[in-house]
């Protein structure tokens, strides 16, 4: 009977644990590539599900839920996992089983989750995850006592490792046939009280059955005398940051030349194809200079994203990420932030949504609101296609001094000067906003937990970055061509008239509107091909460099990237190539943060103050370059 049941239904196990006890390593090691990656409905939290397959080959169903301390949720995706646990979350029913991973150096936090899972009535299986760091450090576990203490089945595992996942595996075939006891329907969250009570239950259990040595990981202490220091420390700190944005450049440039050339070579052999004039005309061009050059030149960008994002997982595996947050803190605390806010703001880097939404491991409100408000200026990727395009066209590629600056290249200078200058008014502006808005509040103090340095994993690594080129390329497939096709049709239409003395694109839809915003935009140098650029660019900052290059490649048959620098070199001034810099170091270009900002605050009044003070930044910051560049006589 049990039989049938199973082959009809997969068993559907969740994985439940603090924060970084492991539950994504698992869940990787468990599922590979078998994984699917959506959004519980209504909130921004990621439902993560993938598929593996017992030893006895019972089909398994998993989730990896967000990482919680207690199930007296406090956020969103607290509330998905208190949710789930409980089978109250829409659309699901509970799991079959709940597997709680706990980090084994650290039982005292995990086993108090335990005590109120337990109180839940849902099955429940421990892994004891982690334990190689544990055994490593000479920490003693006595499993039978502590699964004998609880009453609950446990298993070890190395999420890690090879093999590290056997133990869990046999485990979920034992428990594949038990009977599921009925959830406690009465469950209602713990109070303070309960949860001291609970927190003292878990230690006198760590007491019984732990024996942690007095013995620190000597090679991550004398790692940190150099990696802490409050000078070196810092020192290594922007060493890294700086290398980092040198490789985004020099290490990319091959594979972009060649995703260049594969696109040139696409629109060379759809041009023959295709006549020049009459309706299949206007199909050539909408392939060629809508279609193909329009994802091309945004498609081009992945190389350096990969390797930004290459580099911020090996840091956060290795262990640094957390270092450089406790090296930052003192610094940010200067700034009004919190030191927690570095991670989030760190990941803005890469892109400020999961930036913003991993502002919630602070716990005070201020803290968390003035890490929002800023994160949009962090440089986000999105930025990088606009900045590498215009530093291409305008800054010339060469050394910035000779002998000892000899390696450093003036464009890679320029680049993380930007990049500097997006930190420096992050900082200021939140410095600005607690002045402002909350000018007597204490910041809270900063605890953090430094883990033990470890070799990175290739396989995490290389599954993370493969989730994020999906997620890039998702975006380039779906909202990017959308736009280029709008902003193709925009400039295509309506067709010049007969015996037309201008490009074709003065006569169109996108000309008439650019030149509609012209007048507010010319005092910061923006011609109205520019202002036009800037309104698909909304929609995501790199759509901008997409119909930069439709506006210009209609106009000029212009196509690939590198010719489209040559034609922006040709058509702007030095001062208006700076002025858009400086503008796209600050403009809210991004419908998709605003919408997470207004989400995760839960207020309209947040997402309007950040679009309308960046906004004024933006106008100003490029209204100062333009007129500071004509002076010096860049016009
Ligand atoms: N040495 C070792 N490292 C591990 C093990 N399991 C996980 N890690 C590492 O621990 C870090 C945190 O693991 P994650 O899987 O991201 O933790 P998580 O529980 O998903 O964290 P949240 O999603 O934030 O709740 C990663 O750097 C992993 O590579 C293990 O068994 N041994
Ligand atoms: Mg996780």
């Amino acid at each position: 009977m049990n039989q049938i049941a199973q082959i009809q239904r997969p068993f559907r196990v969740a994985l439940v644990g603090n924060p970084n006890s492991g539950k994504t390593a698992l869940f990787n090691a468990l599922t590979g590539s078998r994984q699917h990656v959506a959004n519980y409905p209504g909130v921004t939290v990621e439902r993560k599900e993938g598929k593996l397959a017992t030893p006895s080959g019972l089909p398994v169903r998993l989730l990896d839920l967000p990482g919680t301390y207690s199930l007296r949720a406090r956020s969103p995706d607290e509330v998905v996992t208190r949710d789930t646990v409980l089978g109250r979350q829409a659309g699901e029913t509970a799991p079959d089983l709940l597997v709680c991973v706990l980090d084994a150096t650290n039982l005292r936090l995990s086993l108090r989750l335990v005590l109120e899972l337990k109180r839940t009535g849902r099955p429940l299986l421990l892994v004891l995850n982690m334990f190689d760091i544990a055994r490593h450090r000479g920490i003693e576990i006595d499993l039978q006592a502590l699964s004998q203490a609880l009453g609950l089945p446990v298993v070890t595992s190395v999420a890690v490792r090879r093999g590290g996942t056997e133990a869990l595996l046999a485990g979920l075939d034992r428990l594949a046939d038990a009977e599921a006891p009925a959830a406690a329907d009465a469950w209602s969250p713990p109070n303070a009280a309960e949860l001291r009570a609970l927190q003292r239950e878990a230690d006198r259990l760590v007491a019984a059955v732990v024996r942690t040595p007095r013995r620190p990981d000597t090679l991550t202490r004398r790692l940190d005398a150099v990696l802490l220091h409050p000078v070196a420390g810092l020192l290594i700190l922007l060493l890294v940051l700086f290398l980092m944005f040198q490789a985004v450049f020099s290490w990319a440039q091959p594979a972009m030349d060649l995703i260049e050339a594969a696109f040139e070579a696409l629109g060379a052999a759809t041009g023959a194809l295709l006549p020049e004039s009459g309706a299949l005309g206007l199909l050539r061009s909408f392939l060629q200079d809508g279609l193909i050059s329009g994802v091309g030149s945004v498609l081009v960008f992945l190389p350096q994203i990969l390797i930004l994002f290459l580099f911020i997982l090996l840091l956060e595996d290795f262990g640094y990420m957390a270092r450089a947050a406790f090296l930052m803190d003192r610094i940010m605390g200067g700034a009004g932030l919190h030191g927690r806010a570095f991670i989030p703001l760190l990941s803005s880097f890469a892109c400020a949504i999961p930036g913003i939404m991993a502002t919630r491991v602070i716990d005070s409100r201020r803290d968390r609101l003035a890490t929002i408000l800023v994160a949009p200026l962090m440089t986000c990727s999105a930025r990088i296609p606009v900045y590498t395009l215009i530093i291409g066209a305008f800054i010339p590629n060469r050394p910035v001094g000779g002998g000892a600056l000899g390696w450093i290249g003036l464009q890679g200078l320029v680049m993380f000067g930007l990049y500097a200058l997006g930190i420096a008014s992050a900082l200021g502006m939140s410095f600005a906003f607690r002045r402002l808005l909350w000018r007597r509040t204490p910041t809270e103090p900063f605890m953090l937990e430094l883990p033990d340095y470890k070799l990175p994993r290739l396989r995490n690594i290389g599954l993370g970055l493969w989730q994020r080129a999906r997620a890039f390329l998702r975006r380039a497939g779906t909202i990017i061509l959308g736009m280029m096709v709008v902003v193709w049709f925009l400039s295509s239409v309506p067709p010049a008239p007969d015996g037309a003395t201008e490009p074709a694109i003065d006569y169109s839809f996108a000309a008439m509107i650019g030149k509609a915003v012209e007048p507010v935009l010319a005092p910061v140098g923006f011609n109205w091909q520019i202002s036009m650029a800037l309104i698909p660019g909304m929609a995501a900052r790199e759509v901008a460099v997409a119909s930069l290059g439709t506006v210009y490649a209609v106009g000029d048959a212009e196509r690939s990237p590198a010719q489209l620098g040559q034609a922006l070199a040709a058509h702007w001034s030095l001062a208006t190539a700076l002025a858009l810099l400086a503008w796209y170091v600050f403009a809210p270009q991004c419908v998709a943060t605003l919408g997470v900002i207004r989400r995760e605050t839960n207020s309209r009044r947040w997402m309007w103050l950040t679009f309308g003070y960046m906004l004024l930044l933006a106008y100003v910051a490029a209204f100062i370059t333009f007129q500071g560049a004509r002076l010096l006589g860049m016009a």
